[in-house]
């Protein structure tokens, strides 16, 4: 097939960050997708429906006039969160879901939870109005080998809260093992998984073989190949409890190119081009629109967008910024390593 057309995408995990970053990164998502599941974990988080409603604003006001995109807001679960405020913040329509955080687990998570009882609250309160918990996967102890942090979080607190609370709403983001699949697709009911673009592409090797590179780290880190295969799998089978969320997480090269470099791959620029490349490899591209554009909204009640993309794909390989230059600084755009003939039209 040499060109396909598919419902507006949405992405369901993106960060945005604020002020110069924002302005200048904005465009690159709000170019291809119609609304975003928008990270709350600024510094100082977006904690309170307040902090959401100002966030959205900036968002708003950062956007380029003629393009059309809707931010999706978050709130940042601590151990101080108000139920109150996050029930008010549902009603008002202005919350999507509400993130999860293990202290500790990735960039600007310290505010994060340490003691699921403390929330419990929260998330008694979100199941009964039906409000998603969006969880970053992974157990933050040292003991803990970085390669299973997802594992074992599956085991020891994903499983024991969702037997807990049962009427939970939970997506399950960035899935990176083959157990994360395994335990999105054994669940019965309430539990569904994000999947980023680079995790469809790269596997450890990217960011260890032959050199570090420091732009294909980020968390949950690449794992073996094993498991890209069977996020591949999951990805291009057109399961709805499947869908795309880039966690597309710019950090300016001076904070990715150094000694302790953070983690995130910045992907908004090419991610659609990519996705079409790896569903044309699968043979599966008839099952990109379920991936990109109509299994996230099916999932969070939402609508699928009327308008439509269409991909074409090109004799010779596809050419993008190398980095976006940005107010902070230039960030490094994700090199899918190989060449890419898939555009946006
Ligand atoms: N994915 C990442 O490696 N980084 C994200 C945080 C996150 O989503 O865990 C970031 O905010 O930079
Ligand atoms: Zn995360
Ligand atoms: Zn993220």
């Amino acid at each position: 097939m040499r060109e396909i057309t598919i419902p507006r995408p949405d992405d369901w995990h993106l960060h945005l960050r604020d002020g110069a970053m924002l302005e200048g990164i904005l465009p690159e998502t709000a170019r291809h997708f119609a609304r975003a599941i928008i990270m709350p974990n600024l510094m100082p988080p977006v904690v309170t429906t307040a902090d959401a409603a100002a966030y959205r604003g900036r968002i708003v006001s950062a956007l380029p006039t003629g393009m059309d995109f809707t931010p999706l807001m978050t709130l940042y679960l601590t151990e101080g969160t108000d139920p109150a405020d996050v029930e008010a913040g549902r009603r008002s329509g202005l919350i999507t879901a509400v993130k999860l955080y293990p202290a500790g687990a990735t960039t600007n998570s310290a505010s994060g939870v340490r003691d699921l009882d403390k929330v419990m609250p929260v998330l008694e309160t979100m199941a009964r109005i039906g409000l998603p918990l969006c969880i970053h996967g992974e157990v933050t102890s040292p003991s803990v080998d970085i390669f299973d942090r997802e594992a074992v979080f599956l085991e020891t607190v994903l499983d024991p809260l969702r037997r807990r609370l049962p009427e939970l709403k939970i997506t399950l983001e960035h899935v990176t093992t083959s157990q994360g699949v395994d335990y999105v697709m054994g669940a019965a009911s309430n539990l569904a998984g994000s999947i980023t673009t680079h995790h469809l592409m790269i596997n450890r090797n990217a960011i260890l073989a032959g050199g570090i590179r420091p732009h294909y780290y980020c968390l949950p880190v690449a794992k073996r190949e094993s498991h890209r295969l069977a996020l591949r799998r999951a990805a291009t089978s057109g399961d709805a409890r499947f869908f795309l969320g880039t966690d597309s997480a710019p950090h300016v090269d001076p904070l990715k190119e150094c000694g302790c470099g953070c983690a995130g791959i910045f992907t908004a620029t090419n991610t659609m081009s990519c996705l079409a490349h790896v569903f044309d490899e699968e043979g599966a591209l008839d099952h990109l629109a379920a991936f990109a554009s109509r299994n996230g909204p099916a999932w969070y009640g939402l609508p699928v967008n009327t308008e439509t993309m269409t991909l074409v794909r090109r004799d010779g390989p596809v050419r993008y910024p190398a980095k976006i230059e940005t107010g902070d600084g230039p960030v490094t755009v994700f090199d899918p390593m190989t060449p890419i003939h898939w555009e946006v039209a």
